[in-house]
């Protein structure tokens, strides 16, 4: 397929889908009849005003929140009396209503049907590899190479194991063929249990009729685990200004290709602030990735520099970190099947101090020769000024003498 840039095709925005009405209903507060209001929360769920300063919160680690786990164990010692003393779920329901009040109405009740959605999955699904969403053991997944940087934690130590073929876009060997193996099988049954059962799922984003969000699977906790011991001290080391070091969020999953699956993936840029997409096999032609420079929302699809022009192959068990603003897609896979695992990172306190900010150049390619012109601009402004102003001078003198 020819692809040149962003003049011949428009770079979409990649959103995922929306967890409201898929088929498989369910009310919204387990054991209300469809249509009965409940009260609200404000008065049935209060926090006392002064935390009990003896008591020991539990601990919330581990578990597939919505919050941080540090949000609940500070939130615990607010609690009515009557409470402390319950089991970790019931603190757990109760905090979580309360934490859920602080959203808009509508992004409140897509969060309630996700999480039932979620819920149906995680409780229906047989799963076949334990070891995909239980804790992760680094050893069984990555390659040591890969281990030993992290370990290390260093610039250099990342730059050892890294390629840079294209600024901003980095390639190393990341996942074990035991891992790529386990996670093509685990996909293959949610795929045939999906057939079987003619459950609606929903797929990884509108770009996609194949594919499964592996959160919605119940691998969250591992992909938050990877988002944060591994993904985030590479991120903090080079992407910086796009909130690499305090990524605080994740959309994971995995993307099935070929001619019997998805085939291609138009130009766009993904939701993230930083994207990681793994190569987990199997054995395929095409499949191609393209990139076509970093933009921010205003430029993104403003006509791409010959230096921006790049094209990569997957390769099994090896990964690519760039951007989520850098303009890619993907090539029609030609035969055999491609899966890949991505992992989209977001900062939710990068993207707020976005709304009020006007120049990127210290990311958007576009914004940063925009910014270079003015400098431009203004330096032979004052140069013009300066000649000018001699000339003037020049010209006064020449009066006098
Ligand atoms: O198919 C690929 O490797 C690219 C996928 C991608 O860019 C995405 O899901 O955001
Ligand atoms: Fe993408």
């Amino acid at each position: 397929m020819a692809f040149d840039s962003a003049r011949t095709s428009e770079a979409s925005d990649r959103r995922p889908e929306q967890a409201i009405g898929h088929a498989n209903g369910g009310a919204l507060v387990p054991g209300l009849k469809n249509g009965a209001t409940p009260p609200p929360t404000y008065l049935t769920h209060r926090l006392r005003l002064n935390p009990n300063s003896d008591h020991r919160p539990d601990n919330y680690e581990g578990l597939d929140l919505e919050f941080s786990p540090l949000i609940f164990s500070s939130l615990e010692r607010y609690l009515p009396p009557n409470l402390l003393h319950q089991a970790r779920d019931v603190k757990l329901n109760y905090m979580s209503e309360i934490l859920l009040r602080y959203y808009p109405e509508n992004e409140r009740i897509r969060l309630q049907k996700h999480r039932e959605y979620r819920q149906k999955i995680i409780s229906n699904y047989q799963r076949l590899h334990l070891e995909l969403y239980n804790n992760m053991h680094p050893t069984n997944f990555f390659v040591p190479s890969f281990l030993k940087a992290i370990n290390e934690n260093t610039e250099q130590a990342f730059r050892n194991i890294m390629s840079e073929p294209s600024p901003g876009i980095f390639t190393f060997e990341m996942l074990q063929p035991r891992f790529c193996e386990m996670l093509l099988a685990e996909v293959e049954n949610f795929e045939k249990w999906v057939h079987e059962t003619k459950f609606r799922i929903m797929r990884p984003s509108t770009m996609n009729k194949y594919g499964a969000a592996l959160d919605d699977f119940g691998m969250r906790k591992m992909l938050e685990k990877l988002m944060e011991d591994f993904i985030r001290p590479i991120s903090k080391v080079f992407f910086p200004e796009v909130g690499g070091s305090i990524l605080d969020s994740h959309h994971g999953f995995v993307l099935e290709y070929g001619i019997d699956r998805d085939v291609d993936m138009g130009f766009h840029v993904d939701d993230s602030e930083v994207s990681l997409n793994v190569c987990v096999g199997k054995q395929f032609s095409g499949g191609e990735l393209f990139f076509r420079g970093v933009r921010c929302d205003e430029h993104v699809n403003t006509e791409t520099k010959p230096e921006e022009v790049f094209d990569y192959s997957h390769v099994p068990g090896s990964a690519v970190l760039h951007r989520g603003r850098h303009r890619h897609g993907a090539r029609a896979t030609t035969a055999g099947n491609r899966m890949n695992l991505l992992l989209w990172c977001r900062s939710s306190v990068f993207r707020e101090s976005r709304k009020y900010q006007k120049d990127f150049s210290s990311w958007c390619a576009e914004c940063k020769r925009e910014k270079k012109e003015r400098q431009r601009q203004s330096v032979a402004a004052i140069d013009m000024k300066e000649i000018t102003g001699h000339a003037e001078e020049g010209g006064a003198n020449c009066s006098l003498s």
